[in-house]
């Protein structure tokens, strides 16, 4: 059995909250971006503290970063809009020593990548994150190329995500098989998913998450 985190993004119900946090998932995250359907407003529900609760944010001020770290006690931070290695640095001053949040740095990817414009955030960050690049934001569930996974030269830690659902569970397996060899499994940290387990925009299928998390990290020969 492989550690993969799961992160479920986009929530957005009280009762949709709670129904996917009863699976326990890693990483539970709430998206604060006017522009996007899945935009998060209201209380979160109380759940279980081993989920890690992630505001998502676009380019936005840091001051409206901390309101809503302090508001909702977020464990993590995903910064998905272009968001500098020096603004990363002055959103972990900005939240004091005493604050512990993780930072998931967004890249978007399509065909190519240039892995260099990772450098200025190595060490800053605690995560990157792949998405695929799309006419939205996030959310819009296609996948990009994840052969460019396989030279991934960085030594932080990675969530994979864009267009993931059920039938990407052997090409996960697959991934995570090719990077074993080269001894850099570790370094696929998690898998974020979002619009492909939705009934609607922001309303999670929980019965789908839950056979994905089974499924998830098996020891399937590929
Ligand atoms: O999902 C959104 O609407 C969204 C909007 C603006 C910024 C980020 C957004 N989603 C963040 C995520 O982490 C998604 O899980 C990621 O984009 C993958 O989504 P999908 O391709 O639907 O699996």
């Amino acid at each position: 059995m492989k550690d993969l985190k799961l992160k479920v993004c986009g929530m957005k119900h009280s009762e949709n909250i709670l129904a996917v946090a009863a699976l326990i998932p890693d990483y539970l995250g709430f998206i604060f971006y006017e522009g996007s359907p899945r935009n998060f407003s209201g209380e979160i529900p109380e759940i279980d503290t081993a989920i890690k609760k992630t505001g998502v944010f676009v380019d936005a001020e840091i001051e409206f970063i901390l309101d809503k770290v302090k508001k909702y006690n977020f464990n993590a931070i995903q910064l998905h809009g272009k968001e500098s290695a020096e603004y990363c640095k002055e959103l972990r001053s900005a939240l004091g020593q005493n604050n512990s949040a993780e930072i998931i740095k967004v890249f978007s990817v399509k065909e190519s990548f240039d892995f260099e414009e990772l450098i200025p955030y190595e060490g800053v960050v605690n995560f990157f994150l792949f998405d695929t690049k799309g006419k939205n934001k996030g959310g819009n569930g296609i996948a990009f190329n994840w052969e460019l996974l396989k030279d991934y030269p960085s030594s932080t830690p990675f969530f994979l995500s864009g267009g993931i659902g059920l039938d990407e569970v052997l090409k996960i397996e697959k991934l995570y098989a090719y990077l074993e060899k080269k001894n850099k499994s570790k370094l696929l940290f998690g898998i974020d998913v979002n619009s492909k387990f939705e009934i609607e925009a922001g309303l999670k299928d929980a019965n789908a998450l839950k056979n994905f998390k089974d499924n998830l990290g098996l020891d399937i020969q590929v």
